[in-house]
């Protein structure tokens, strides 16, 4: 049982710190926002996520799990130092490291033991050096500082159930002690772990998360070509996933890759690519593909109705992905912002990201307290996020309550034999068009 600092509590820093006080160790949080840390303190996790609160709320009562703002009081007993702060796009593409920085000032003002400073956040290639040379240069303590990369894969939405199943951990160290300790830490998980040096371990996450959007953007591309064709790209997906080489994960094709990852990431290592004299023309192509997909039900519903100016559309779903209240680079945005300015009335529905969607959608947005509020009256729907309340829906309230029943599904909710059974105009990806112009 070790003692461990986590500085940042957003997704990846207050799963970790939870789940590593819920394997024995104690852990203290801390943040720099006063209001996260006393909802925290109340026993109130300020994101949603499957899990999170109940085995939060266990650990805190068994005094294992503390939060606080100050760092010298978090940093004086640690062992460890995990940093597991932003690292937002900038408007050049790079990476925004002021959050690293100012965590690696902070270290060096009040670290007060021989310490391991554990890199969590996603951080291009040669920034943990970085790190530890800024806290070498704030070091007030005399303490031997070691660095190791221990990059997060968790998925939001299942951020938990991935912490303690996920495929491996991987742990990039010049020291073998440092790397030792982080092993011995995690032993608990009985998840494999792979060790490997710094820069390796950094751009293992880079080329993970590129790896997964590249299969994204590639089973999009097929679906578009499949639309032409009149193939199912569902099918051919799951034809292509039975060769164990291809496999079935990420090849399902929907209106591209939101999040507050994949875009920034690919697009963090097209730069880092670039900023080395070599043009990563695979990722561009990745990134492009996405852009266009992102929107492709607007291309969809103009090419149905011509004009929406004065056309009610219900938007189902406001979060990048179900299971989250997270709208970063959600394709809701997108495709909110693209109605309202062609002139169409939205209201939308969401059943745990609207509070955040409030903040970020155009003010004339309405908002809906169920799925029937939100469709009722309406010219069509627009799914943007498979929320299984969507995938359950009755489908014969699309056709009891919308004007004329017409589905834009960006996600495949629906088997198109099933929607064949009603008289419903239904547009999806990659798959034929069932009942076309029914409602013309
Ligand atoms: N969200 C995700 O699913 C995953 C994120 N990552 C990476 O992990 C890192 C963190 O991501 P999120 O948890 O989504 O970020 P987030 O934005 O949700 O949370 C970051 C937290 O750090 C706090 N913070 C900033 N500077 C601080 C400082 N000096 N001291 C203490 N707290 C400070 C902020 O107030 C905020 O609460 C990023 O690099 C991201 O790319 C990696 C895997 C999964
Ligand atoms: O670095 C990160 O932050 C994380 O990024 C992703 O996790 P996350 O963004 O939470 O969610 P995903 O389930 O990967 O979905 C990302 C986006 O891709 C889309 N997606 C995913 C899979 C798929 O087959 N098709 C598809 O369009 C989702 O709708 C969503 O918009 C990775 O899956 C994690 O391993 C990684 O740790």
């Amino acid at each position: 049982m070790k003692n461990l600092a986590i500085v940042g509590t957003g997704y990846v820093g207050l799963v970790t710190g939870v789940c590593l006080s819920e394997i024995g160790h104690n852990v203290i949080c801390i943040d720099i926002d006063q209001g996260k840390i006393d909802k925290l303190n109340s026993g109130k996790s300020p994101i949603f996520e499957p899990d999170l609160e109940e085995l939060m709320i266990k650990n805190i009562k068994s005094e294992r799990l503390y939060f606080t703002t100050d760092h010298s009081e978090a940093f004086k007993n640690s062992e460890v130092i995990y940093i597991a702060v932003g690292t937002p796009q900038k408007s050049d593409g790079f990476a925004d490291l002021t959050s690293i920085e100012q965590a690696a000032i902070q270290i060096g003002l009040h670290a007060k033991r021989d310490v391991i400073v554990v890199t969590k956040s996603t951080v291009p290639i040669g920034t943990n050096e970085k790190i530890k040379n800024i806290i070498l240069q704030y070091l007030v303590s005399d303490i031997k500082v070691d660095i190791v990369s221990n990059p997060e894969f968790l998925r939001e939405g299942s951020a938990v159930r991935d912490t303690f199943y996920g495929d491996r951990i991987v742990i990039g160290a010049e020291c073998q002690d440092a790397a030792n300790l982080i092993e011995e830490i995690n032993k608990p998980f009985q998840i494999p772990i792979f060790r490997t040096d710094i820069i390796s371990a950094e751009m293992i996450k880079y080329a993970s998360n590129a790896f997964l959007a590249t299969k994204i953007s590639f089973i999009n591309e097929i679906a578009t070509i499949c639309e032409k064709i009149g193939a199912n790209v569902e099918d051919v997906a799951i034809g292509m996933g039975q060769d164990s080489r291809i496999g079935y994960q990420f090849l399902k094709p929907g209106l591209g890759y939101g999040g507050s990852c994949f875009p920034k990431d690919t697009n963090a290592l097209f730069h880092i690519a670039t900023h080395e004299d070599y043009s990563f023309a695979l990722l561009k192509a990745v990134i492009d593909v996405n852009k266009k997909q992102q929107t492709l039900l607007v291309d969809k519903v103009k090419q149905r109705f011509g004009i929406l100016e004065g056309k009610k559309f219900a938007v189902l779903g406001l979060a990048f992905k179900p299971n989250t209240d997270d709208l970063r680079e959600a394709a809701s945005i997108v495709n909110i912002t693209r109605f309202i300015e062609e002139g169409a009335e939205v209201i939308a529905f969401d059943p745990v990201a609207m509070q955040n969607a409030k903040r970020i959608l155009p003010a004339t947005v309405q908002f809906a307290q169920s799925i029937e509020e939100a469709i009722h009256g309406t010219d069509a729907v627009f799914i943007v996020t498979e929320w299984k309340e969507f995938i359950d829906f009755p489908l014969n309230k699309y056709v009891e309550l919308m004007k004329k029943p017409i589905i834009f599904d960006g996600r495949n909710c629906y088997s198109i034999i099933k929607m064949m059974g009603y008289p419903i105009e239904y547009y999806s990806i990659g798959r034929p068009v069932v009942n076309e112009n029914y409602n013309k």
